[in-house]
């Protein structure tokens, strides 16, 4: 049986008198494809920041977030944890956060670094097993012709892929990825999606994914955890998300924004299909 690889009690979040996380609590087990969705400003990307303790929950209230059974905090504390440990999560941005001017090859093996000893990782010697990693990460997300160019020259779209890659040569047990497709064209964001959705089904790693867009976590995701104003809006089967659900979600937004007409009906991975 599965155990929770991500377990959320208790979290409180306040920046100044604004409240900005309430009493939040989940678990999500190995292998889970989950979506994090929610009106701008309700929270998501703060909660995803909890999870990798890039920011710390009030004191004394509580709240724990532990991965893969290590606390990363505790009652308002940060958990120091190894780099191995750190290793294990991969963060993808919206904003790629590629190093522009090395090459694609380069980028996907900065996943490397964590786990290499520092001297290697000071002088970025890579060895040769690592290039052929990263040579089979590129592979997957269709960019194998393209390690050698610079990554400022590529498409949005293909950035994302590249970061993708990078997380699967880091090994990342867990990838958090925090609107990933919010700066892609409709086809590009289906190509980001499918790529996760795919090393979710393949590898069996956890993927949590914070969409702006309904309509892709209805069709990549069978669970879906809503935020609203900071709280747990909904936490079950992302079918249980009716329209109706969805408006009294994002109040008076209009719902057309939420759903992306594009979205093809036709996707290999669409909810229905997807394990
Ligand atoms: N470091 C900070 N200091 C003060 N307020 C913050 C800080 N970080 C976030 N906030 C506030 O917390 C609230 C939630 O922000 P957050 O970015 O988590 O929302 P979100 O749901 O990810 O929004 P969006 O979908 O627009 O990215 C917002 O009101 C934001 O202004």
């Amino acid at each position: 049986m599965s155990i929770a690889n991500i377990a959320v009690e208790r979290l409180n979040k306040a920046f100044g008198q604004r409240t900005v996380l309430e009493d939040i609590a989940f678990e999500i087990r190995a292998g889970e494809m989950v979506a994090l969705i929610g009106p701008s400003g309700s929270g998501k990307s703060t909660l995803l920041r909890h999870l990798v303790g890039l920011t710390i929950a009030n004191r004394q209230t509580g709240g724990r977030v532990t991965v893969m059974q290590h606390d990363i905090q505790c009652d308002g504390r940060l958990i120091r944890r190894s780099r191995a440990e750190r290793c294990r999560t991969g963060y993808i941005f919206q904003q790629f956060n590629l190093v522009g001017r090395l090459s694609v090859m380069t980028n996907v093996l900065i996943g490397r670094l964590g786990s290499m000893p520092r001297w290697r990782a000071l002088l970025g010697r890579f060895s040769e097993e690592e290039r052929s990693q990263a040579r089979h990460a590129l592979a997957r997300v269709g960019l194998g012709e393209l390690a050698g160019q610079r990554a400022n020259t590529l498409s949005g779209g293909q950035m994302q892929r590249v970061a993708i890659a990078r997380a699967l040569v880091q090994d990342a047990d867990i990838i958090y990825a925090d609107e990933p497709i919010a700066s892609l064209d409709p086809r590009s964001a289906r190509e980001v999606m499918d790529i996760l959705k795919r090393i979710n089904a393949e590898d069996g790693r956890t993927v949590l994914v914070t969409l702006h867009q309904v309509e892709y976590a209805r069709r990549y995701c069978l669970r879906t955890i809503a935020l609203k104003q900071g709280r747990l809006y909904h936490d079950g089967p992302t079918a249980e998300l009716t329209d109706a659900r969805l408006q009294a979600l994002y109040d008076n937004a209009d719902l057309d924004e939420m759903h992306d007409a594009s979205a093809p009906n036709d996707s290999p991975v669409a909810l229905g299909a997807a394990g």
